[in-house]
């Protein structure tokens, strides 16, 4: 079936409506970062930048590490961008944008968020590595899509109940890809459940002059454990990859570092360098990764 001009949008040069890019600018393996200054700080590794183009929060930079072909997209804040880059990185690899139809043949990508986090429980110290296993959202993207058969139902309802949380906000719960999310573990990584919220400040528990409505959220989040585990960390963007990701046939791993630790009330004294650990060391997996 056409898909209609309202629907996939796109730009006079072809390109896709908010990313800008055409389907060859872009690899199988795709590496987000929120922060659009951190796309030129992971391909300061690379052997050599093939594409590069910036529209609003969204720059690109397609090029080689170690004789692989990335793109490293930034994402700017939260997971109404996310909702924007999933869908139009699928359309690039799985849309006919001339006969604007769905290819037959679909192509799976390898997205690994590269981003930064506030660790919830105390022994998960500032500047340390998290491997999101699950990612829960408190945001909702995933209630607007059919995605009832990627979530994980029993945790979403689980928490829910455990936080007399408001049925018409109800968390969802989708996990990483195993074989991808395994191979991004080591003892350096902890791995963890990631809550991504609506937000900076209230979503996640912080007071700066507005009061929030449940001053004991956090402290109930990090007292909450299922099956064992524990929620090990807050940030914007990992469950809306993971829901999106999943739902489209795409692998995705969201490696955080922890710039603060809220129990603790410390924040990292060198956020740069600990964000340029982090992709030293996701450059190096995703290197090792077999395909
Ligand atoms: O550093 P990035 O990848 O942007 O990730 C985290 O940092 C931002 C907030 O400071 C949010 O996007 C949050 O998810
Ligand atoms: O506490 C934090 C730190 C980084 N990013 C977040 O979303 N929260």
């Amino acid at each position: 079936m056409r898909i209609a001009e309202s629907e996939l949008i796109l730009n006079k040069d072809g390109s896709i409506y908010h990313l800008n890019l055409l389907p060859e600018h872009i690899a199988n393996t795709v590496i987000t970062v929120g922060d659009p200054d951190r796309v030129s700080q992971v391909t300061s590794y690379f052997d050599e930048i093939e594409f590069t183009i910036r529209k609003r929060e969204f720059f690109t930079q397609t090029g080689y590490y170690q004789g692989e072909r990335l793109t490293v997209i930034s994402t700017g804040i939260g997971t109404d961008n996310i909702d924007i880059v999933l869908n139009e990185l699928d359309a690039l690899v799985n849309i006919d944008f001339t006969q604007r139809t769905i290819k037959k043949e679909a192509t799976a990508l390898n997205i690994i968020r590269i981003g930064t986090t506030g660790a919830i429980q105390k022994h998960i110290a500032v500047d340390s590595f998290i491997a999101s296993e699950i990612g829960i959202g408190f945001d909702n993207l995933l209630h607007f899509y059919q995605s009832d058969d990627i979530q994980d139902l029993k945790l979403a309802s689980d928490l829910g109940k455990y936080l007399t949380w408001d049925a018409a906000k109800a968390p969802y719960a989708v996990h990483w890809d195993e074989n991808l999310g395994a191979h991004f573990v080591d003892k350096n990584v902890h791995k963890g459940i990631t809550m991504t919220n609506a937000g900076f400040y209230g979503p996640q528990g912080r007071v700066l002059r507005a009061p929030l409505k449940d001053t004991n959220l956090n402290h109930k989040i990090e007292a909450y454990s299922y099956k064992d585990k524990l929620i090990t960390n807050l940030e914007m963007e990992t469950a809306g990859i993971y829901g999106l990701a999943k739902l489209l046939g795409h692998k995705a791993i969201s490696m955080n570092v922890v710039l603060a630790n809220r129990p603790l009330g410390k924040f990292s004294t060198d956020p740069k360098e600990a964000v340029d650990r982090l992709i030293r060391f996701c450059l190096e997996k995703i290197a090792s990764y077999p395909h």
